[in-house]
């Protein structure tokens, strides 16, 4: 399949046609308009939000056995299409075919992992205090309707994080991807139409981001927001569903530290560093940004570090050969330079990269920094980009506070070959999510959210499903 037709899902229909006008969906890697994406006026939005209203009656009336069926149809329907959503994703997105094929396949195992939860959504029997009671239960309902945001870094895994967990709780979605990439978002949103979910509980919209997010959040249908995207605009969300006390999930932006212990196995630390570093071109909230390195070894780290970066082969993610695929859009090339240029000015030491790649597409050069000075905005802001920094330490101590300085608290890591260090490291390092000698904190199975500013709330595992629930207790008395 090439890049399909997009259309919006509103009230159960499948519209080419919207009252919000049009843009143009571009291929990152070569510049190319692929298709155009309608968008929706405030009509079309206070129908999807009616149409979710209606779709939740209809889907929490459905027992958990059923959800959890449905949902792992669809599981299997994006498995069967996994390769051409995968091919949609690059298209949109840029990142190279293996990794996309991952993303869908994965979001496949989210789906999967939320619908088994949903049947052991449990509760609790309480022995009543006074007499007169014959049962007090604690037990776990849908939150009601959601308004849920992606972006465009991971086009299927997040927009498969939100649905599994919201559907599987029971609650229905109104979905706004990002207007980048809402591609893949209407394949994954049509497999689980197909699997049998109500038309009714699952709409899909697209518009301008700022005002379709605040219709949304004030609509008096919609109980719960849960956004993806960086902390500026999660703050704003955030505040915005506070006005109305509804439920707010954020996933939000990070700014990884790295330390690397004089004992670990700088080999296949450096590996698994520049792995992680340059998947998804660096655009991964989780993504590893500040490598701290003991002093003593920071020129045998930075060498090596700096050899592998350049020799990063850049293209098209449709070309197998393709290792690093563009930025996602123009705006984040500006970003890249400004970072680079700013840390620069500061005194930083620029050892590769650092500037836009001649030729089409929105691709930045693999950059690695050394010695940025504190205040410089590589060192306070995310990158979210091919940009790593490398920091050297004189104690352990001294690498744990500074990367514990900044307010986010997301992913952390490090590498030791000492399990007493491997466990201090572990209780020390601010953040939701913790990796020692690997970078794959984000799995199925296990609840992924930030400390600080990075976040509020997780997503997947146990723990992703429960924020789409709310507690109830009921007690029953002995009838007069
Ligand atoms: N946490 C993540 O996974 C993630 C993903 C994408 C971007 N970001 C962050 O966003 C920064 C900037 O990205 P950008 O250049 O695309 O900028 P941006 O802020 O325009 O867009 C980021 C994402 O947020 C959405 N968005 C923006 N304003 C919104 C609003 N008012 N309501 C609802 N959604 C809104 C966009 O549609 C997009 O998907 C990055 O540097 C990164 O820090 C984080
Ligand atoms: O590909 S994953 O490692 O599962 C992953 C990590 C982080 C994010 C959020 O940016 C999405 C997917």
């Amino acid at each position: 399949m090439d890049y399909p037709e997009l259309a919006l899902h509103i009230a159960g229909q499948w519209r080419t046609q919207t009252a919000g006008g049009r843009r143009a969906v571009v291929n990152p890697a070569t510049e190319e308009t692929i298709a155009q994406l309608p968008l929706a006026g405030r009509d079309e939005l206070a129908e999807a939000a009616a149409s979710a209203r209606r779709g939740f009656v209809q889907w929490r009336g459905k027992s958990a056995l059923e959800r959890c069926n449905i949902l792992r149809t669809a599981a299997q329907n994006i498995r069967e299409q996994a390769k051409a959503i995968a091919h949609v994703l690059t298209l949109e997105q840029g990142k190279p075919l293996a990794e996309s094929l991952r993303e869908v396949t994965l979001s496949a195992d989210i789906i999967d992992f939320q619908a088994e939860e949903a049947k052991r959504l449990y509760g609790r029997l309480v022995p009543p205090r006074v007499e007169g009671i014959l049962s007090q239960s604690v037990m776990r309902q849908p939150v009601g309707p959601v308004a849920a945001f992606t972006p465009w870094n991971f086009p299927a895994n997040l927009p498969a994080r939100k649905l599994a967990s919201a559907l599987a709780a029971g609650c229905s979605v109104v979905i706004k991807p990002a207007e980048e990439t809402p591609g893949t978002c209407m394949l994954l949103v049509r497999a689980f139409l197909d699997a049998g979910v109500p038309p009714d509980a699952l709409n899909m919209v697209c518009g301008d981001p700022a005002e379709v997010s605040s219709f949304l959040i004030d609509h008096p249908a919609i109980a719960k927001v849960s956004f993806t995207g960086s902390v500026a605009v999660g703050k704003l969300l955030g505040e915005q569903a506070a006005r109305h006390v509804k439920r707010f999930t954020g996933e939000l932006g990070g700014h990884a530290p790295v330390i690397v212990c004089d004992d670990a196995d700088f080999p296949f630390a450096l590996k698994q560093s520049l792995a992680a570093k340059f998947r998804n071109a660096g655009q991964v909230c989780a993504s590893p940004i500040r490598f701290y390195v003991p002093r003593a070894r920071f020129g045998e780290w930075s060498d090596a570090f700096v050899q592998a970066a350049r020799a990063l082969r850049l293209g098209d993610g449709t070309d197998p050969a393709t290792q690093m695929g563009p930025l996602a859009h123009a705006r984040r090339i500006e970003d890249m330079q400004r970072f680079v240029d700013d840390a620069v000015e500061r005194g930083a030491q620029l050892l590769c990269g650092g500037h836009r790649v001649q030729r089409p597409g929105f691709f930045f050069e693999p950059t690695v920094i050394a010695n940025a000075p504190t205040d410089s905005r590589v060192m306070r802001q995310e990158p979210f980009g091919p940009i790593a920094v490398l920091q050297p330490y004189d104690t352990l101590d001294e690498a744990i506070a500074q990367a514990n300085a900044l307010p986010y608290g997301l992913g952390a890591y490090a590498f030791t070959r000492d399990l007493h260090t491997a466990h201090r490291l572990g209780d020390a390092l601010e953040a939701g999510m913790v990796g020692i000698n690997h970078f794959g904190v984000s799995q199925p199975e296990m609840p992924f959210g930030g400390w600080k500013e990075s976040g509020i709330g997780q997503e997947m595992g146990a723990e992703g499903l429960l924020h789409y629930t709310e507690v109830k207790t009921l007690t029953v008395g002995v009838p007069s």
